[in-house]
């Protein structure tokens, strides 16, 4: 009933990648993109998670499984309530997102492998947090000195060196489109 309120398919997009991969980006494209077909949704991301939701934990991989863990019972809720939820995590335990899978009705769950290379995500650096876990100022840093388990079976990859944005969203809202939760029925 919540669901046909809200007049759609509620679905969680789960980004998975390293830092300056392009999750935030990819998920902010998506979710205005989704704003102008007319859908409901919710970003989470570090932005307004880890300032609140999860400001008592840091970075040791026992706190990234409690974070992801929070995460997706937040998702899960949020999908309850009828939204389009995207997620942008690293994420980079194989076991925590298939954790998160197992929250949601089977199909409801788009896992998206932000692929970029960690070469050019050190490259890109957009905060300048690679030079400092490479000078050794930061401790656990994913893809340095912290582990990132690539995704086996994920519903789409995106390789953010190679594809543009534009692209990368089209390919996305098609994969909304396969699932229901975006198509000519539903548009407002
Ligand atoms: N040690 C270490 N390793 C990785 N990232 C670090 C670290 N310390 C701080 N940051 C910043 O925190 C953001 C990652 O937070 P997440 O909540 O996405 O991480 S996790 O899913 O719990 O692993 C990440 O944001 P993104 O760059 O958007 O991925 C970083 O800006
Ligand atoms: N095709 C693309 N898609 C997404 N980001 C891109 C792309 N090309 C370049 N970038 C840049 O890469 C960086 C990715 O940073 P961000 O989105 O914060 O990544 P993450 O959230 O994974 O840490 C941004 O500076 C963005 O402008």
């Amino acid at each position: 009933m919540r669901a046909a309120a809200a007049q759609q398919v509620p679905v969680c997009i789960w980004f998975t990648g390293l830092s300056g991969s392009g999750k935030s980006t990819l998920a902010n494209a998506l979710e205005l993109e989704l704003f102008r077909r007319g859908r409901r949704t919710m970003l989470l991301d570090g932005d307004n998670v880890r300032h609140g939701l999860c400001r008592d934990l840091g970075m040791d991989d026992d706190a990234r499984h409690e974070n992801i863990r929070r995460v997706a019972e937040v998702a899960k809720l949020m999908t309850d309530a009828g939204l389009i939820v995207i997620s942008a995590f690293i994420s980079p335990f194989v076991r925590d997102r298939q954790i998160a899978r197992e929250l949601f009705i089977a199909g409801r769950f788009i896992e998206v492998y932000v692929e970029t290379p960690l070469e050019v995500c050190v490259q890109r650096d957009p905060k300048q947090l690679y030079a400092k876990a490479l000078r050794g100022e930061i401790k656990n840093f994913t893809g340095i000195d912290s582990s990132y388990e690539p995704p086996l079976a994920p519903e789409m990859r995106i390789d953010t060196s190679r594809m543009g944005l534009e692209e990368a969203v089209a390919n996305l809202c098609a994969a909304l489109e396969r699932v229901g939760s975006l198509g000519e029925s539903l548009a407002v």
